[in-house]
């Protein structure tokens, strides 16, 4: 089923279960090669999500600010895209440029993210691709620029959401999540994957 609320296409249960387990398998690596960590906001606040990222460049941020990062902060490269995410973004969006990064958030128990755009990319004219792991979260959609009305959708497990055209520079974030609302992560929480394409 797919849903369109304010320009963002909400791919309803676009993964089944096994796609789902599989992606989890693929990411196993990653996590390890490259773990989670905490950014801090250019203000020096700690993100209640943890994040990290594969491709050749990582989304990363502290106090010098938002930006891609051709290493993980411990200095290693970050892992390649798993084929089965780059799969995801071939299958929504028919394009035949591929993301550079796949950022991971991590959403444990009260983890949440405020409103925001995606803007550090260099083009915007191509779409983000985000996908719903585990837990269910509230993600509220805004305007172009800041305040106004907002909708709200919950994403569960396996949706799968294409940000362009007109969503592409839309404010969006995280209100909260149903901790242990799902059992496809043994510890609970929800993690979300965004494809950029970042250059
Ligand atoms: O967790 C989500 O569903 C959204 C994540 C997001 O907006 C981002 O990483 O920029
Ligand atoms: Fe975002």
């Amino acid at each position: 089923m797919r849903i369109t609320l304010r320009g963002f296409e909400i791919f309803k249960g676009r993964l089944d279960a096994p796609a789902q387990r599989a992606l989890i398998a693929a990411l196993r690596p990653v996590l390890q090669a490259a773990p989670l960590v905490s950014p801090q906001t250019p203000y020096g606040k700690a993100m209640s999500v943890r994040m990290t990222s594969a491709g050749a460049v990582g989304w990363y941020s502290d106090r010098k600010g938002y930006r891609y990062m051709p290493q993980h902060p411990q200095g290693t490269a970050w892992p390649d895209i798993p084929q089965p995410v780059l799969d995801i973004w071939d299958d929504v969006t028919g394009l035949e440029r591929r993301p550079d990064c796949c950022l991971v958030n991590y959403y444990g128990e009260g983890a949440r993210m405020g409103l925001h755009q995606d803007k550090d990319e260099a083009d915007f004219s191509w779409p983000v691709v985000s996908v719903s792991l585990g837990d269910d979260g509230l993600f509220r959609i805004g305007n172009r620029t800041p305040g106004g009305s907002t909708e709200s959708i919950w994403l569960t497990s396996g949706d799968v959401v294409v940000m362009g055209g007109e969503a592409r520079l839309a404010y969006h974030g995280l209100d909260r999540i149903r901790f242990k609302s799902s059992r496809l992560l043994s510890k609970g929480g929800r993690l979300n994957l965004t494809l950029r394409v970042t250059s």
